[in-house]
This record gives structure tokens, sequence and C-alpha cells, in this order.
């Protein structure tokens, strides 16, 4: 039997979707004389499900390294990246074999970039329904959640049908976080969602972000607006450069 608080700490730990510890990252340039590049240290933090982590820090401080290493385009010299997966299990992201993180890839972690890559002549409706239909769902369902995903994000219609590689750079980002999002995942990393964004279309994509965080979806952002980030987050966590000092965690409430 559990007490009432001991219960809610259970609940509150099975909550847990991601968990770094002590992650550090150097960079070396082999050919550069083998220069030794500081990317971020002893980094410690956690996100819940149906909880936004804002990123914060300097430029060139390790935020978006620190995403690449969550989904392991860099691997990390030291720490343990746990990830809570969607059956129950736990498996550490920076030792994992190469396979499961092409599944996790797939199935379960999400990384909406700036920029999108797309093959010249897919149009922006074949490029949001992709990840959808390679998970195996049919095509015509998925061409529908790739049409209303594009309409919430204020896309316009007569530009479903057409490559976006022509598009301007913010219908590109709400192109490529449309597509970031149509499959359901667990853990969602977002680098600067909203860079290019006008106050309107950013509301737009703030506003998808609380519903993924209502359906319990775990994420991590780099925003570097303040005003954004209340919207958001949940908690914020501030990348400092040191190694010598651990970096700090705030926890602020959601506005
Ligand atoms: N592939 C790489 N090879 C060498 N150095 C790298 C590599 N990727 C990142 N770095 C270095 O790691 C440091 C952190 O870079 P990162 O892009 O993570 O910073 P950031 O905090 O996201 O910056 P910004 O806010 O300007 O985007 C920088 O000094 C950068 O030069």
């Amino acid at each position: 039997m559990y007490s009432t608080a001991q219960f809610e700490r259970r609940q509150e730990k099975d909550m847990t979707k991601l968990e770094l510890r002590n992650i550090s990252k150097t960079f070396t340039l082999h050919n550069r004389d083998a220069i030794k590049v500081s990317g971020f240290s002893e980094v410690t933090f956690s996100v819940k499900r149906g909880e936004l982590l804002a990123l914060i820090g300097p430029s060139g401080v390790g935020k978006s390294s620190i995403l690449k290493a969550i989904y392991r385009t860099y691997l990390t010299d030291s720490g343990s990246i746990s990830f809570h997966r969607r059956d129950g299990s736990v498996v550490d992201l920076a030792s994992c074999s190469e396979s499961r993180i092409l599944d996790l890839r797939k199935r379960e972690i999400g990384f909406v970039t700036q920029f999108l890559k797309v093959l010249p002549r897919v149009t922006a409706i074949q490029a949001v329904a992709a990840p959808l239909i390679e998970l195996g769902e049919m095509e015509k369902t998925s061409l529908f959640q790739a049409a209303r995903l594009l309409e919430l994000l204020g896309i316009r219609e007569e530009l479903f049908h057409i490559s976006p590689l022509t598009f301007s750079g913010g219908e590109q980002q709400r192109v490529n976080i449309a597509r970031g999002v149509i499959a359901p995942k667990e853990l969602l990393l977002l680098d600067e969602p909203t860079a290019s964004l006008d106050d309107q279309s950013s509301s737009r994509v703030l506003d998808l972000l609380l519903d993924l965080k209502r359906n319990g979806i775990a994420m991590i952002g780099i925003f570097h607006d303040k005003a954004k980030i209340g919207k958001v987050a949940d908690t914020t966590y501030e990348i400092t450069r040191t190694a010598l000092t651990m970096p700090k965690a705030m926890r602020q409430e959601a506005a």
C-alpha cells in the first residue's frame, strides 16, 4: 500500500519521458590539428509527459547541440539520456544501437528544425503526409490530415499542391512543423520553431504546441522570445558555459 504522497511521487515519476544526466560534448576537429571545441557540459534535466521545457542561453552555448545529442545526430562524451518509451521500457539514447534510434525517430521522437528538406517536385501536402504514410496509414487519410494541419497553420490552399521549395521562409517553416507533428510522437525536439514567423503565424504554432501538450506530448524547444516562452513553457532550463557551475533550472507557471 502507498501513502498518498508516495503514490503521487510514483505517478509523477511514471510520467517522466526523458532524463538527461550530466551529458557533455566536446567536438574534435580532426581536419584542423584535432582542435577541441566545447559543445556543452554537465547538462542535467528531465521532461515529463505533456510538459514543454524551454532551453535558453547565449548564442553558441550548445542549445542546438543538446537537441542533436538527444536525437543522436551527435554522440555525447559522457552521461546518459534515458527515454521512457510508449511501452514503458527505458532506453539510453546515448548508447543504444543505430537501428533502435532509427526506429525511435520514426515512431516516438520527432525533430522540427528551422529548415525544410524535401525533394523537388514533392508537393507541400505530400511532404506533410509522408511520415504518416510511412507508418502505414492510408494515403487518403494522411493527405486529409496533412491538409487540416496546413490549414491550421495558415498555409493558403492554393499552395497545397506546389513544391514547398518555392515557398517563403515562414511558409517553409510552417510546412516543416506540420510534417514534424503529423505522426503521433512521444517527444518533440523543436529548434526555434517560430524563428522566421510573423506574430499571427507564431500564434498559430504556439496554439498547436499547447494542443500537443494537452495530448501528453513532451517537448523541448529553443525559443529566444520571452513572451513566447511564457505562453507555452512549463519549465525553463538555462545553459551556462562553464563546466564547473551546475546549470540553473527554474520553474515557472505556464501562462
Ligand atoms: N558539428 C560541429 N563541429 C564543430 N563544432 C560544432 C559543431 N556543432 C556545434 N559546434 C560548436 O558547438 C558550440 C555550440 O553550438 P550550438 O549550435 O549548439 O549553439 P547554440 O546555443 O544553439 O547557438 P545559437 O543560439 O547561436 O543557435 C559552438 O561553439 C559551435 O561552434
